[in-house]
């Protein structure tokens, strides 16, 4: 492909476009897939929920009630918005509530190697946003965003609630964790790569939140670490990713796995995926048995911290006991 056909892309990523991905320092071999359990949101059941969340940590969701139409069109207009030249989607979004980010978000450090991906940020439960340089299809675009963002809060409260069951949570401890949770939409492109076992779009990382639910269409690129080995998740078109994160690994004193996952390119079509994140609300302090007490707030200061110190992110080893 021409350079200009990565008018999208940010500049500085452009020329990567049509060459090599391995002479960029970046990739890896082509990975055996894994099956993933296959949970029926229809059918949760605590016991074996629970189950799967101690030996895995991450599985596919069926059944969820979010309307497919819903998520199509959350995904094309994603698409869309995302594959608009880089410079208009600097201005475009500059004053916007959604924001447009490119880099590495796993360790907010961007332009590392080749790795990068691009996405917009999409705060939740505001106010829509009054006509605004970003344009009427951004309010058409953050409707869609909130509808879905609403329904997929849901979803994860029920989840939530079913793994609360199975570990037993009770009173405040159980009734303050996912009320006042914090929500958060992110949706990621991740470019294409010309080389099977091209570059990694995302670093290896936990998600800090209590669950993530990931949309991530029908083009995959997920791994995860499991068993000591880097396993690639296929896509299962109409379900829903779902992977534990760092608050419930410590909410369930270490019971739950909070998943290591990255993302590579894919050698085919770009993957676009949206994110929904559920985090305890800020200043809720969390007890466990196996971390001293901290709120989410301190948890993500920790996290900053250790990214500007370290380059990357401790996360819960920094709260141990
Ligand atoms: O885009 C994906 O499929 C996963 C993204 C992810 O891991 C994250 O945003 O934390
Ligand atoms: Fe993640």
């Amino acid at each position: 492909m021409e350079e200009e056909e990565y008018s999208s892309y940010p500049p500085v990523f452009r020329h990567i476009g049509g060459h090599s991905s391995a002479a960029h320092g970046g990739g890896g071999a082509i990975l055996p897939s894994v099956d993933l359990p296959v949970v029926d949101f229809q059918d949760l059941r605590p016991a074996a929920l629970g189950e799967i969340c101690r030996e895995w940590g991450i599985f596919r969701l069926v059944n969820h009630g979010i309307p497919p139409s819903l998520s199509r069109r959350l995904h094309d207009e994603a698409k869309r918005l995302i594959s608009l030249p880089f410079e208009l989607k600097q201005t475009r979004f500059a004053g916007d509530p959604v924001t447009y980010f490119f880099g590495t978000p796993a360790a907010s450090l961007p332009l590392r190697g080749v790795n990068w991906v691009e996405g917009l940020n999409i705060p939740l439960g505001g106010e829509l946003p009054p006509t605004s340089a970003a344009g009427a299809d951004s309010s058409y675009f953050r409707g869609l965003a909130e509808e879905f963002g609403a329904q997929s809060s849901a979803v994860a409260r029920e989840l939530f609630e079913t793994l609360a069951e199975d570990l037993g949570l009770a009173g405040e401890r159980r009734a303050s964790s996912f009320s006042g949770a914090g929500k958060l939409l992110r949706l990621h492109r991740y470019p294409f790569s010309p080389l099977a076992g091209g570059h990694l779009g995302m670093d290896a990382h936990t998600d800090s939140s209590l669950l993530t639910l990931v949309s991530d269409g029908d083009v995959g690129g997920l791994q995860i670490l499991h068993g000591g080995a880097w396993l690639a998740v296929d896509p299962l078109p109409g379900s829903l990713l779902v992977n534990l994160g760092d608050m419930m690994q410590a909410i369930s004193d270490d019971q739950f796995k909070s998943v290591k996952h990255r993302v590579q390119a894919s050698n085919g079509e770009e993957r676009i995926s949206i994110c929904f994140f559920a985090f305890p609300p800020e200043d809720r302090p969390i007890r466990s048995s196996r971390y001293r007490e901290f709120t989410y707030r301190d948890f993500k200061a920790k996290v900053q911290e250790d990214i500007q110190a370290v380059g990357f992110k401790v996360g819960l080893d920094r709260f141990r006991i």
